[in-house]
């Protein structure tokens, strides 16, 4: 992060929730000022005016960053009442809503949108970027180092690349949740203690996606090394992996339904 040209222009955060708020908080943690940034946010957390932040006060007149990251159902009402720009570059975090819609409340304006996903509580996130045409090299390396606080970042080609990425990295851990969940109950089906089911899968998730991240390439491979022979991992594919009733369409039609949510959300 440009933490000289941040600190002297200053950011201004707009909702400061979830997503917002770890953002900001990874920030901080990078050495952004407190006093540099200006979130806005009628329901903004304690710590964040705890931590010397700004909250709903003054804002600078010609901040480096504007950064979005309230629902995309209000965007419409936020972008009505902040005004011009000025020269800030805008990111927002949003899904759905388009460069073209912020280009046209911000004319002239350059404009990133970012894709993150939870794990940035955690400095673990993983977000894709693109920007208009008015973003240029600096603009977006601005803003891959604010997305970088809070994991890695991925550039995209093409907008029309991010409703997909929305349905599969911004939604995902949500699904990755609801497997830990299932593989839980599974476990305490066959007579597991909750708690311990709980561990077990969720500990098998973890390991599992740090394998593959330091293996790389195809994880068939990885799983064809857990799948002995008429083994207790091949029964259990046989349920997962039938062509018509397991994981495969499962997940097809649950990205295809995220992505044509996103599609729907930025008309
Ligand atoms: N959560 C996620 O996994 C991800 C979310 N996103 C995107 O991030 C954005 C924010 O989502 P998330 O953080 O989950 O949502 P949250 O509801 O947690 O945060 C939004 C915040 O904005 C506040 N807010 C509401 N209206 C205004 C307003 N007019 N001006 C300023 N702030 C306002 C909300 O307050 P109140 O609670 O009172 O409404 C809330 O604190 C969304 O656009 C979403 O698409 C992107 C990737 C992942
Ligand atoms: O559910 C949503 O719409 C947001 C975008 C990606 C994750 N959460």
């Amino acid at each position: 992060m440009d933490l000289a040209h941040l600190n002297r222009r200053g950011l201004v955060l707009v909702g400061c929730g979830r997503m917002g708020g770890a953002l900001l908080q990874g920030w901080l943690a990078r050495g952004l000022a407190p006093g540099a940034v200006h979130v806005i946010d009628p329901n903004a957390p304690a710590w964040v005016a705890e931590r010397g932040v700004s909250v709903n006060g003054a804002l600078p007149a010609d901040p480096a960053v504007l950064v979005l990251a309230v629902k995309p159902q209000m965007m419409g009402d936020v972008l009505a009442g902040l005004g011009a720009a000025s020269g800030a570059l805008v990111v927002s975090v949003a899904a759905g809503v388009t460069l073209a819609a912020y280009g046209r409340a911000f004319p002239g304006a350059a404009v990133v949108r970012a894709m993150p996903n939870t794990p940035a509580a955690i400095g673990q996130g993983i977000t894709a970027i693109v920007g208009n045409a008015q973003a240029d090299a600096a603009a977006l390396d601005l803003a891959q180092s604010l997305m970088e606080a809070v994991g890695r970042v991925v550039r995209l080609g093409d907008e029309s690349q991010m409703d997909a990425v929305t349905a599969v990295s911004g939604s995902g851990p949500a699904y990755v949740f609801h497997l830990i969940e299932t593989l839980a109950a599974a476990g305490a089906a066959e007579g597991l203690p909750a708690d311990l089911a709980l561990d077990l899968a969720s500990a098998t998730v973890a390991g599992a996606g740090a394998l593959a991240m330091q293996e790389g390439g195809d994880p068939a491979r990885l799983r064809e090394a857990v799948t002995s022979p008429a083994g207790t991992t091949a029964a259990g594919l046989s349920q997962l992996m039938d062509p018509e009733t397991g994981l495969g369409p499962l997940i097809a039609r649950t990205v295809a339904a995220a992505a044509a949510r996103g599609r729907e959300l930025g008309q």
